[in-house]
C-alpha cells in the first residue's frame, strides 16, 4: 500500500488564482520522497491539504488507504508536520515544550525522553529553544515532529537558513527517521540535498506536477548529448522552465 495517495488535487485562492491543478502523487511507505519546485509552485498548499491543515477543492488525498477529509481525526494522528524558519516560546525549555506537545496529543511522557536522546537534546533537555542556534532549534522541531510516531512525517524546508554543518546533521537525523520505518516527504530549494536524501522525486511547477521518478530517471530525462551528465539542478531548470512556458503560451 501507498503510504500517501493524492489523486487529482486542485485548489484556488479566489479567482484565477490556481494554486494546484489536477495533481497525481504517490510515496511508498518508508521512503523519503521529494517535492521539489520553483516558489509558488503550490509545494506548501499541497502539503497543508495533505495533512489536512487545507481542504481541497476537488481530489482526495489517502493516508495509507485512510481519506484525509473523512477522517481527518485518524489521519492527523499519523502524520506530523516540520517547517524550517518557525518560531519558539520564549523562556521554556526544550523538555518543558516537548511534555506540552506530548500532552497535546495524548502522546505517553516517556515519549518526551525517547525523542530527546533520538534527535541529540538529552544533554540540552533543560535549555531554553529560543537561545539555540538555527540547527539546534531544527533538531527541536524534529524532535517535535515525532512526538506522536507519525507514520508520515511531512518536512517543508527543514534545513533553510541552516549553515552546511548543521543542515548535514539534520540531513543524517532525516535518514535514521526514515530507516526506523518512517515515511517522509521532504521539500527542498537544495538540489544536493533532494539528490543524497530521496529515493523518489516529484517536480511541481504552476500547481502541476511536471515529472517523478527517481533522481537518476530524472536526469534520462534531460540528458542530451549536448548534456551528457546533466545534473539534478539541470532536469529542474529544464523541466519546470519549460513548464512554466507552455503555462504561459
Ligand atoms: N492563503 C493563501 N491565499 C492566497 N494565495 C495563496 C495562499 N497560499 C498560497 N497562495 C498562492 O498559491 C500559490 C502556491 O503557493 P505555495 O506557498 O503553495 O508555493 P510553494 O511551492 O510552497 O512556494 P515556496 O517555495 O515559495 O514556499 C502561490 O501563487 C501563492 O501565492
Amino acid at each position: 500500500m501507498d503510504a500517501v495517495l493524492v489523486k487529482q488535487v486542485t485548489k484556488a485562492f479566489g479567482p484565477g488564482r490556481q494554486a494546484l491543478a489536477g495533481v497525481d502523487l504517490a510515496i511508498r511507505e518508508g521512503e523519503i520522497h521529494g517535492l521539489l519546485g520553483p516558489n509558488g509552485a503550490g509545494k506548501t498548499t499541497l502539503i497543508a491539504i495533505m495533512v489536512g491543515l487545507t481542504e481541497a477543492d476537488a481530489g482526495s488525498v489517502e493516508i495509507f488507504g485512510l481519506d484525509v477529509r473523512r477522517e481527518l481525526p485518524r489521519v492527523q494522528r499519523m502524520v506530523n508536520l516540520v517547517r524550517g524558519f518557525s518560531g519558539v516560546l520564549e523562556k521554556v525549555t526544550a523538555r518543558e515544550l516537548l511534555i506540552y506537545y506530548a500532552l497535546l496529543y495524548g502522546a505517553p511522557l516517556g515519549r518526551v525522553e525517547e525523542v530527546l536522546r533520538r534527535t541529540g537534546l538529552w544533554a540540552r533537555r533543560d535549555e531554553e529553544v529560543a537561545s539555540f542556534s538555527s540547527g539546534w532549534r531544527q533538531r527541536f522541531f524534529l524532535a517535535k515532529g515525532l512526538i506522536n510516531r507519525p507514520r508520515v512525517l511531512f518536512l517543508d524546508e527543514p534545513t533553510v537558513g541552516l549553515d552546511l554543518d548543521a543542515a548535514l546533521a539534520v540531513r543524517d537525523l532525516i535518514r535514521d527517521i526514515a530507516r526506523e520505518g518512517c515515511t517522509i516527504l521532504l521539500t527542498t530549494h537544495y538540489m544536493r540535498e533532494a539528490e543524497d536524501l530521496c529515493a523518489g522525486i516529484d517536480l511541481i511547477a504552476g500547481g502541476r506536477i511536471v515529472a517523478g521518478g527517481s533522481p537518476q530517471a530524472l536526469k534520462d530525462l534531460v540528458r542530451t548529448p549536448d548534456l551528457p551528465e546533466p545534473t539534478l539542478e539541470d532536469v529542474f531548470l529544464a523541466l519546470t522552465r519549460e513548464s512554466l512556458e507552455v503555462a504561459d503560451a
